[in-house]
């Protein structure tokens, strides 16, 4: 498999005043220093997502924006945790290849997708983030080769596309979707990949978090 396994150091990512959230911005290092930690399990993830022109009956498409329903019933993005003397660029194209069928040798994740590294100290854990985008051919492609994957129906339960959107009534959509449990820091960097990619504006994720929470207010709305 020909991935970039060469050790760069990446700064933590700026952060947009809109995600300057201590849920957001909690345990964020740069690289360099999450290779200092001894004893850390380490797991790398990622968001594919490709542009999709038009609209549904709902609202505008934006993207398709991969996530994937996982055994335990969240939400999470493919990827998982890297063995143990594993190269971490390896293991992170190894998970996709087990959960989504992904072809590494085709379109290996490399460092040049690399967002953020987070660390949560009382689970020894570390945390890598990629974003990658791709076509939306190959997207598709993705979401047919993730039936025939070795972790389908086991380990993945699927993939699922986010709805971008938010409905009329105001809840409906993104903000209703984030109310879902997710895995790990999962459901941050969902909103600082929509950031980063610029498939939401900083006004729009102030918007949809407002409205994600005002549905523990009104519980019944529908
Ligand atoms: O998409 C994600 N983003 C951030 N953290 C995640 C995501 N999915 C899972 N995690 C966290 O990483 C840990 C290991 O991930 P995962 O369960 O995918 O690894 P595995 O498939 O190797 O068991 C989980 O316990 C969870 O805390």
């Amino acid at each position: 498999m020909s991935v970039d396994s060469a050790p760069r150091d990446f700064p933590i990512p700026e952060i947009p005043s809109c995600l300057q959230l201590r849920t957001v911005t909690k345990g964020l290092i740069p690289l360099a220093e999450s290779k200092k930690l001894d004893n850390y399990r380490m797991g790398a993830h990622v968001c594919l997502w490709a542009r999709q022109e038009g609209r549904s009956m709902f609202g505008e498409y934006r993207a398709a924006v991969m996530m994937q329903l996982r055994f335990d019933g969240t939400f999470g993005f493919p990827g998982g945790l890297v063995d143990k003397g594993e190269d971490m660029m390896e293991g992170l194209n190894r998970e996709l290849m087990e959960e989504i069928g992904w072809d590494p040798s085709a379109h290996p994740v490399t460092w040049s997708d690399y967002y953020s590294t987070q660390v949560a100290g009382d689970r020894k854990l570390v945390l890598h983030f990629f974003i990658k985008e791709v076509t939306l051919e190959q997207f598709i492609a993705l979401e047919k080769s993730c039936l025939q994957s070795r972790d389908y129906g086991k380990e993945v339960m699927g993939s699922i596309r986010v709805p971008l959107y938010t409905m009329d009534n105001m809840y409906n959509g993104l903000p209703a979707f984030l109310n879902n449990k997710f895995a790990g820091t999962s459901k941050q960097q969902l909103l600082l990949a929509l950031h980063h990619s610029k498939l939401l504006t900083e006004h729009e994720i102030s918007d949809v978090i407002l409205k994600s929470q005002n549905l523990k207010l009104a519980p019944n709305r529908f």
